[in-house]
């Protein structure tokens, strides 16, 4: 039979790279469907990031962010997101991973209700780690996948998997394998494009959906594309309209102020908002970078009971559920610790009192990192959320203003905390380099979103030294010495020598790491994302 000609031609879609074990992948109408996704909407994304960049330019002029005039109307009016689909009604625990093989099957296997698969911060976009997580997730969909252990060890599905939701890579992050008329893709759509061609009409056939959290938006605009691209692939997919389900992670300081206006912009799909606490913090700095008064303490001070972080979940449970939409909260970075069964119970309590006071604030599910701690999470969420979701708790006694959303947080900066931030950030930047995306440091989850706060605080600390600041976070240690490059430069030196000499994920990384983060360190301007120059080191 003759084979149809649009299977022979790749269109304007080339993809760069070693690719010739993903044929069944990247098949031609596989790549005209990505290729149809970034004619449509790549100039759209462009000019939604340069609007980025004038409100920056706004804020770093002296601006602050506030709530929007224009939308004042979607903010004041009476009106509810799209019922929430069966399978997304209750998602007390949540636990989230890269896309590896063995990880995958683990997470979908650990009785949580519902499993993120991570494009994002927690991976590295390498090119195998990209589509090996697509082709994992055909055969997670299609219930087939499973998975040998070098030591020998037999993975497969269990019964009752948890329902799958998948973050693709945020809006600002290229994807330069896939080039359409020689321009990179966003790697947002090749994440969303190769996950829902290849698996939309079988998690249809088991009433369930494409399900997404979207990352890192900014302004009601951003989620307005993202509505845009999953109607688009509805239709040329032929699947019911609205099928495709959203949950946004509100994790910029923009987009705290804009929760109303990307519900409303998502209204047929949106199911709900998580507060994605690390990456919040992260963007908290950079937002505010043009204003020295609003520093933040070293990053183990700054708990989400601090005033600006309180007031963002507040809000953020307050506007879901007078929309109709559940409140998801967040990740505690706190993992299990072997063979010390004091301190892994030390850790096992700060993750319960996260967890309830999520719950207790109104919450309707959480996050956790580890398959061991969803029975923490879910214990707590079990005894104080009978029901599957609390949506009927509004928090009208929850009024957030402004300059609650930006009150800075005092507290200190000691050595420990300066140094912790060189060793995390490079740490975590030479393992990311090494194709990791998410590792274990002094027993803590260390990711994107965290390595970021460690890299702008540094930043900050040490751009605004010297300065008259702020009354509530001396800059300088405790015992009054200064906090400067020449001690930056020299912890970074140590750090990268201890992590070559190490066994730690990274080692062989440790230089290209500690040049980066030297250059973002000393450089005039806190750099947007730190993920954005090491992709251009990426072998
Ligand atoms: C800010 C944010 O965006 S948060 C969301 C992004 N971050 C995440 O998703 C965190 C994901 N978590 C992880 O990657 C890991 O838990 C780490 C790196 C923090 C720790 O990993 P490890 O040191 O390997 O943990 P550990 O050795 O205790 O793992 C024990 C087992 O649990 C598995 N496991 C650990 N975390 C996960 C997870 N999140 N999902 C599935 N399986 C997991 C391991 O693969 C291992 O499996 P095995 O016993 O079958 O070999
Ligand atoms: O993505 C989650 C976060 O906390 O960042
Ligand atoms: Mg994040």
């Amino acid at each position: 039979m003759a084979v149809p000609q649009e299977r022979l031609d790749p269109g304007p879609l080339t993809v760069h790279g070693n690719t010739a074990a993903y044929a069944s992948l990247l098949t031609a109408d596989a790549l005209a469907f990505l290729a149809d996704l970034h004619h449509r909407f790549d100039a759209r994304r462009r000019e939604l990031l340069a609007a980025r960049d004038e409100r920056q330019a706004r804020w770093d002029a002296g601006a602050l962010p506030d709530f929007r005039a224009d939308t004042r109307a979607i903010r004041e009016g009476a009106w509810q997101v799209a019922p929430v689909p069966p399978a997304l009604r209750d998602r007390r625990v949540e636990i989230t991973g890269p896309v590896e093989r063995k990880m995958i099957i683990n997470a979908l296997n650990s009785g949580a209700k519902v499993f993120m698969a991570d494009f994002e911060d927690s991976s590295t976009p390498t090119l195998a780690n990209q589509l090996d997580g697509q082709e994992n997730l055909i055969d997670a969909v299609a219930g087939t996948i499973s998975y040998r252990s070098p030591d020998g060890r037999d993975y497969k599905l269990g019964a009752n998997p948890a329902v799958l939701i998948v973050r693709p890579r945020g809006w600002h992050l290229p994807e330069r394998h896939f080039l359409v008329d020689g321009e990179p893709m966003a790697g947002a759509l090749v994440d969303f494009g190769l996950f829902v061609f290849h698996n939309a009409r079988a998690l249809q056939a088991r009433d369930r959906g494409p399900y997404f959290y979207l990352p890192k938006l900014e302004a009601m605009e951003e989620a307005a594309l993202w509505d845009a691209v999953m109607a688009h692939a509805e239709h040329q997919l032929d699947l019911p309209r609205g099928c495709m389900k959203a949950t946004v992670l509100i994790e910029t300081l923009p987009a705290a102020f804009e929760m109303d206006e990307i519900l409303h912009a998502l209204r047929e799909r949106v199911v709900g908002l998580n507060c994605g606490r690390w990456d919040y913090i992260f963007s908290y700095l950079k937002t505010l970078r043009g204003h020295h008064d609003r520093l933040l303490p070293e990053r183990g001070q700054v708990q989400m009971t601090v005033p600006f972080l309180k007031a963002y979940s507040e809000l953020l449970i307050k506007t879901c559920h007078r929309r109709g939409a559940f409140a998801m909260g967040g990740m505690a970075a706190q993992i299990p610790i072997k063979g010390d069964d004091a301190a892994n119970e030390a850790a096992l309590e700060k993750v319960r009192a996260d967890k309830l006071r999520e719950v207790h604030a109104g919450h309707d599910g959480t996050w956790v990192a580890h398959p061991a701690l969803v029975p923490v999470a879910q214990a707590i969420f079990d005894r104080y959320m009978p029901e599957p979701n609390q949506l009927h708790v509004l928090r009208e006694d929850v009024h957030v203003t402004r300059d609650q959303l930006l009150a800075p947080a005092c507290g200190t900066i000691t050595r420990a905390g300066f140094d912790n931030n060189v060793e995390v950030a490079l740490r975590y930047t030479a393992a990311w380099l090494d194709g990791l995306g998410c590792v274990p440091i002094h027993h803590l989850m260390e990711d994107a979103a965290t390595a970021e706060i460690a890299r702008a605080q540094l930043w900050q600390w040490l751009h605004y030294a010297g300065d008259v600041i702020s009354d509530c976070v001396p800059l300088e240690f405790p015992d009054g010495a200064p906090i400067d490059m020449a001690l930056f430069d020299q912890a970074l030196a140590a750090h990268t020598h201890r992590l070559r000499e190490s066994t730690h994920p990274g080692a062989r990384r440790a230089e290209d790491a500690a040049h980066l983060l030297s250059e973002l360190t000393h450089a005039e301007q806190l750099g947007a994302f730190l993920t954005l120059p090491a992709y251009q080191q990426l072998a």
